[in-house]
């Protein structure tokens, strides 16, 4: 009998705060204490007390918006083999990329952290075998093929465009009254700048860039200036009205979002049999709420795809397009969750990472400096605010700039979990048992010193012109690796780069609080909590 067995056969009605009820937990501890102990075979891997009798400790260090940092100080303790929970092992070794996520027919499978993402039905990101995956990813890789991303060049420029439109009005009306206030995102004038939260802006940005691309239309949220989106009223009538109109409201998408990856992340770390009464207590009810809505999102934009067809080129039209194996393309409720998981994978990934770029280069003046006579150079007398692929994607301090940034910040800082397969696995010269849970933490990774020297904790984009950057590329992890590596890279590869070179050409940035770090709370993803700058009009 297993303890999930056991516990299913608990009298119903225990008074906890009897006596009788305190002696039974005690009678439970030291029965199933040893049992508990070494259930999976690696006490000998060592982790915090409770981590081995419970998923409980990685649930709360999760729950709590630090687990990248709470697994690296870990690791800086105990050594690069720690036990973060029962089953689970963190592995911050650059040569367990290769075991752990590489291609090959023995490619580890995801473990069950991912069944906490599904929503509508299983998609590229959530589905864990292999077969079904190897299906979905020959679509969807398709779709983000280099080729086709230059075909979606023209709609990433239109929304740099209106951020830099929205940013020049918002600097003239700043510099008109010297004060000021609009929209959700605060702002106001001084000393000759513009000063904003440019978290909530990159947003905007990611949500209407991929809005339009993975949904059919942008959802306005720079020029409403807004966290703003429409929804299907009910995701469930919308299910029924494939083909037909459904009613729409407007949600705060973005924050939306922010709660699903949140609380995703750490329903994941418990296991499956808890999930069902754990999504009943407050935080977590209010999170199933806010999926429902993130659903509903992609319930609307495809239903509307399908009542009014367009020749349109986007993610979503190439999706309809993309064939399987066997000729089939997919579904309406397959192409809704496609698009989904584009819209929730593409949005808050972009957008936390060029909040952090923006926020290093205003940290650091001479990085800055570098970077924008680097543009000047490229694009000598050039006026169109906003930049071409073709113009910025052979600019090499540009490239260094966004991968040094990319590491310090890794908006996917935890361990990718995977599990061993039949036969067990050997990692780091340690053996694991067929089902034991295996990740390489990316954000302990990416401050390892016999990869990166000395200065890990520095932002130094110079770094990766040194000879050994052949090893940092190997163990640069930003996008992962393998058959589960990120399907959207060329995108978002070139949304950085035409975000960055075409706001760094026109505005120089500096912080509203010198020396302050960049405060983050994470979820699935490492978000930054926000990024006050002033900018200013670059004379060229
Ligand atoms: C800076 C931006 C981005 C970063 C850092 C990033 C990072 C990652 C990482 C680390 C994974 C692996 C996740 C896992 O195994 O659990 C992943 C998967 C994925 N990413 Fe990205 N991503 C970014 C942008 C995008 C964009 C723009 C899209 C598409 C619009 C996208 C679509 C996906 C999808 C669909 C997967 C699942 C792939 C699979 O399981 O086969 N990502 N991404």
């Amino acid at each position: 009998m297993d303890v999930q067995q056991l516990i299913q056969h608990l009298p119903q009605n225990v008074d906890l705060t009897s006596a009788a009820a305190a002696s039974f937990a005690a009678f439970l501890a030291v029965h199933l204490g040893p049992y508990a102990w070494d259930r999976y075979h690696l006490k000998s891997i060592p982790g915090p007390f409770w981590a081995k009798f419970s998923d409980a400790w990685l649930a709360w260090v999760a729950a709590n918006g630090h687990r990248s940092e709470e697994v690296h100080k870990l690791h800086e303790k105990l050594g690069p083999v720690v036990r973060i929970a029962p089953n689970h092992i963190s592995i911050a070794d650059p040569d367990a990329l290769q075991i752990i996520y590489a291609h090959g027919s023995n490619t580890l499978k995801k473990s069950n952290f991912y069944d906490a993402f599904v929503s509508i039905r299983r998609a590229i990101f959530n589905t864990r075998e292999k077969a079904d995956h190897a299906r979905k990813r020959k679509i969807v890789a398709n779709t983000f093929s280099q080729k086709n991303v230059i075909e979606f060049e023209p709609r990433v420029r239109i929304y740099v465009g209106q951020i830099i439109d929205q940013w020049d009005r918002l600097s003239k009306l700043a510099a008109a009254d010297g004060s000021g206030d609009e929209g959700e995102s605060g702002w106001y004038g001084k000393d000759e700048r513009l000063w904003l939260d440019v978290l909530p802006w990159m947003n905007y940005l990611a949500f209407d860039i991929i809005g339009d691309l993975a949904f059919g239309q942008p959802f306005g949220m720079i020029l409403k200036a807004k966290d703003s989106a429409p929804v299907a009223v009910s995701q469930d009538a919308a299910m029924d009205s494939y083909g037909k109109e459904c009613k729409v409201i407007e949600v705060p998408a973005v924050k939306i979002l922010n709660d699903r990856g949140d609380y995703n992340a750490t329903l994941g770390t418990m296991p499956p049999w808890v999930r069902p009464y754990v999504r009943k207590l407050p935080w977590f009810s209010q999170g199933s709420e806010a999926a429902a809505s993130v659903a509903g999102m992609a319930v609307a934009a495809v239903s509307r795809r399908l009542t009014t067809p367009t020749d349109r080129v986007d993610i979503l039209s190439k999706l309809q397009q993309g064939k399987d194996e066997n000729g089939e393309i997919m579904g309406p409720e397959e192409l809704t969750a496609e698009a989904l998981t584009h819209l929730v994978a593409g949005s808050d990934t972009t957008a936390n990472s060029s909040c952090a770029i923006i926020y290093y280069l205003a940290a650091y003046p001479h990085v800055q400096e570098k970077l924008q006579k680097e543009l000047d150079e490229a694009l000598g007398s050039e006026d169109e605010p906003v930049t071409t692929y073709e113009q910025v994607k052979r600019l090499t301090y540009l490239e260094v700039v966004i991968l040094e940034v990319l590491r310090l910040h890794s908006t996917i800082g935890l361990g990718l979990p995977r599990m061993a397969p039949e036969g067990g696995l050997t990692v780091h010269g340690t053996y694991f048992p067929e089902g034991t849970i295996l990740s390489v933490p990316t954000y302990t990774l990416h401050r390892d010193k016999r990869v990166w020297g000395d200065d890990p904790e520095i932002f130094r984009p110079e770094r990766w012109f040194e000879e050994n950057s052949a090893k940092m590329h190997k163990a640069f992890n930003t996008f992962s690796f393998g058959p589960r590596a990120c399907v959207g890279r060329n995108l978002a590869n070139l949304e950085l780069l035409i975000i960055v070179s075409s706001l760094l050409r026109r505005y120089d940035f500096v912080l509203k609080n010198p020396g302050d770090a960049l405060g983050t709370c994470e979820g699935f993803l490492r978000k930054p909590t926000d990024c006050w700058v002033g900018l200013r009009r670059r004379a060229l």
